[in-house]
């Protein structure tokens, strides 16, 4: 399997002068001298950055997931506390926090490591929160076709602390329940105690 950085293949970087040109000219823009010793090098850095935050794009989310096992596990299988940094799309301002995804196996079951990598390839493109958390389930439920999905995203927006309504420390809490966590409460509380544990 592939590592991450086999993935990051994107239009940044095709268009990489371009951007870099843009970069330069909203430096100018905003009134900066980019001539000066610690802007030369931005336009580029900043491109390389977005190589590296934008990197999802061209990555179907589905074939990150591909690698799954057959296996008689009907029961709760959770990964939490998976960190992901995103863009808002409305802004361009980083939210990142935790993801917990949950799923109730029906004849196949993920390798582990590969739901971590669907929150990588989700989050790295400009986003929603809850757009995040339904392609989670979405994706989970197209690929393993679960009895049931259950996705938690948490989410700290820069653009609600840093800027505008100003208020570090709120979180936005988001959640997506599909299959038989739709009617079963018992399986959605289990779920809620053991992501907070
Ligand atoms: N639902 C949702 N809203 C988001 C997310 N990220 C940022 N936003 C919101 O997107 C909205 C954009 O609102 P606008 O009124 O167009 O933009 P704005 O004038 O910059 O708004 P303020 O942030 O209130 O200053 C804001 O309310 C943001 O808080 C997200 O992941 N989900
Ligand atoms: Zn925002």
């Amino acid at each position: 399997m592939a590592g991450l950085k086999d993935y990051i293949n994107n239009h940044v970087g095709e268009n990489r002068e371009q951007i870099e040109h843009h970069v330069r000219e909203i430096l100018k823009l905003i009134g900066e001298d980019v001539e000066r010793e610690g802007l030369l090098e931005t336009p580029a850095r900043v491109t390389r950055m977005y190589e590296e935050i934008f990197g999802g794009y061209e990555v179907d989310p589905r074939e990150v997931l591909g690698v799954t096992f057959e296996e008689n596990h009907q029961e709760l299988v959770i990964v939490k506390d998976i960190v992901y940094y995103s863009q808002c799309e409305h802004h361009m301002a980083p939210f990142f926090g935790k993801a917990h995804i949950g799923y109730i196996p029906s004849g196949r079951i993920a390798g582990l490591s590969k739901l971590a990598r669907l929150v990588e390839v989700v989050t790295r493109r400009l986003q929603v929160q809850e757009r995040i958390t339904s392609q989670l389930a979405d994706i989970m439920e197209e690929v393993l076709d679960p009895a049931g999905v259950m996705v938690v995203v948490e989410g700290e927006h820069l653009c609600m602390c840093a800027r505008g309504v100003k208020k570090p420390g709120s979180k936005t809490i988001t959640s997506a329940v599909r299959g038989s966590f739709r009617k079963d409460a018992a399986s959605r509380a289990e779920f809620m105690s053991l992501i907070k544990e």
